[in-house]
């Protein structure tokens, strides 16, 4: 065999006892292992007739091809792993190990398991993880703090807003993050059938042999750095479970680990989904199963791995972090040192329901919904104002200020009515003291020698691109209609605005050394001056 497979792997995370036949390919990788191992740690992890990997028996990819083309390909990667995975692995193994492997598969049996380490194997170590095992009530039995929401969503010692005003915003209510609606729906797929998840280990069942050769074949395509020969090891380990995700009879893909059940902690040797199903959910999905199932099934209560650089982010997704809080007895020695990535942790919740996470959200979200209903009124939304316009955007007729909807009911007072800068009091209170001022200031800027640009709209048959580069196009005499209107401009500062706009545009179309764009600095400049004498002979500035 190739030792350069045993040497230095990229991942290294085994926490397989070598046996000691496996003893001199072991040497080749403990460089980066540090492990202490107990007395049974030596036990071969395989049926004597496989343990050690040097022979063939177990670690050919192409015999597990052979198993997994029986079953119709369990894989969608495995189709192009076929060639390969199997490549490396051709030279090294006969036809005869096929056989070996295949009838000693056959004839597994729950006595054949080797006492591993700390690991008590269950004879039925295949467990189908059943939506019905789900909490279907969360809440605050749960999470311990949600209070779930009562008929009517009130909650004690809160106002209760008028179901009128309830009915207006309810359709705007956003009820699931992304988060949850990828749960939901893949949620929804287990449901009918066309999504399952399965937990299994090399138990000799058919079907749960071609599900873990696909899972294998997905492994050795997406972690490109691990020899093949360690994925099959681990896949194919007794003490090792694999969680996967089948769709339609095909593996999507799994998180092989090994439960380390006296210690209460499992290590996630392997985890990937196949390439074309990546960022969907299902690594959120299967995640959530694992923890499912290791807190309910072997009593775990944390996980730890060493992950890939490149999937830290996914990780810490998944509620792991880099700190490692698991006290260091319960696991030194145990796992293995792995120098091309991250040892990290993750806590699994005593309670949390792992596999319907989106039910509890979205009652904490509608819990949160309801709270701030009751405090503010930000989610009520209120028709528009029906403003039908005549010509240059004159308003058909007057809106006061008091009957914009909500107005009112956000607070606003008559009092706070032209809380502009330029704050009118005394004599242009009025609309029609502030129509006499704006239009003196008109007629100032209309006499002046540089109005002559602005005294027009732009006409677009001597302009053709004016309307193009302007979208908010305003001259002298538009402002005079609505000035005029006595309905455009019911404040001094939407008069201004409108000024203001009017040279900007001039300078936004014309270049710094045209007369249209001198024009409108002089002519603004003149304005500027006239509008600070008006104010301060006849309003007062705040
Ligand atoms: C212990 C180990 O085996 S380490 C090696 C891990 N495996 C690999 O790197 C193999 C290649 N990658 C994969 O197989 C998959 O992308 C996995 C297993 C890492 C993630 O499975 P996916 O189905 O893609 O994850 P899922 O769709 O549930 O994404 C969950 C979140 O993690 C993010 N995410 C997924 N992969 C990564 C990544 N490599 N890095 C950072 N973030 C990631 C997603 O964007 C998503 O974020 P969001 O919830 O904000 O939208």
């Amino acid at each position: 065999m190739d030792a350069s497979h045993l040497t230095a792997p990229g991942r290294s995370r085994s926490s397989q006892s070598p046996s000691p036949s496996h003893s001199a390919s072991a040497s080749a990788t403990s460089s980066i292992h540090k492990r202490k191992m107990a007395s049974d740690d030596h036990a071969p992890p395989f049926p004597s007739s496989f343990s050690d990997t040097r022979d063939g028996a177990l670690t050919s990819n192409d015999d597990l091809e052979s198993i997994s083309a029986r079953g119709g390909g369990a894989d969608s990667d495995s189709e192009d792993d076929s060639e390969e995975v199997g490549d490396d692995d051709e030279e090294d193994y006969d036809a005869s190990s096929i056989r070996n492997f295949t009838a000693s598969r056959l004839e597994t049996s729950v006595a054949m398991v080797p006492s591993g380490r700390n690991t008590k194997i269950k004879s039925d170590n295949s467990v189908k993880i059943e939506s019905s095992e789900i909490p279907k009530e969360v809440g605050t039995g749960c999470s311990g703090n949600v209070a779930p929401p009562t008929a009517t969503g009130s909650v004690s010692g809160a106002v209760v807003k008028d179901e009128g005003m309830k009915n207006i915003f309810t359709e705007n209510l956003q009820t699931s993050g992304a988060y949850t609606a990828r749960e939901e729906s893949l949620k929804r797929e287990e449901e009918s059938g066309r999504l399952k998840f399965v937990c299994v280990s090399n138990d000799g069942v058919d079907e749960h042999m071609i599900w873990l050769v696909g899972l294998k074949n997905i492994f050795a395509r997406q972690l490109p750095n691990m020899p093949k020969e360690y994925i099959v090891r681990l896949v194919m380990d007794r003490n090792h479970k694999s969680v996967m995700v089948i769709r339609r009879n095909l593996v999507v893909g799994g998180i092989t680990y090994r439960p380390y059940t006296s210690q209460k902690f499992g290590e996630i040797a392997f985890c990937a989904i196949t390439a074309d199903e990546q960022v969907k959910g299902y690594g959120t999905r299967l995640m959530n199963h694992l923890k499912q199932h290791a807190r309910d099934v072997d009593g775990l209560t944390h996980f730890l791995t060493y992950a890939d650089n490149n999937a830290v982010g996914y990780f810490v997704k998944q509620g792991f972090t880099k700190e490692i809080y698991l006290e260091k007895e319960r696991w030194q020695g145990y796992i293995k040192d792995y120098d091309g990535g991250i040892l990290m942790e993750c806590k699994i919740d005593p309670k949390l329901p792992y596999t319907d996470l989106s039910t509890m959200i979205r009652r904490q979200r509608q819990a949160i919904d309801e709270k701030i209903r009751e405090l503010s009124n930000c989610h009520i939304v209120y028709p528009g104002i029906d403003f039908q316009k005549k010509e240059a955007g004159i308003p058909k007729k007057a809106i006061k200020v008091e009957d914009i909807p909500g107005l009112r009911e956000a607070g606003w007072t008559p009092d706070q009515y032209g809380h502009s800068r330029f704050k009118t009091v005394n004599s242009l209170s009025d609309q029609k003291s502030l129509t006499a001022f704006m239009r003196s200031l008109l007629k100032i800027m209309h006499d002046h020698p540089d109005s002559w640009p602005f005294k027009e709209p732009v006409d677009a048959r001597d302009v053709p691109d004016y309307y193009d580069i302007i979208k908010d196009p305003i001259d002298l005499k538009t402002m005079s209609k609505r000035v005029e209107s006595e309905l455009y401009y019911v404040t001094f500062d939407m008069f201004l605005a409108d000024v203001r706009r009017m040279f900007a545009n001039a300078r936004t179309y014309n270049s710094p050394e045209t007369i249209y764009y001198k024009c409108s600095t002089r002519l603004e400049s003149h304005f500027s001056n006239k509008v600070q004498a008006g104010l301060q002979s006849s309003i007062k500035i705040q």
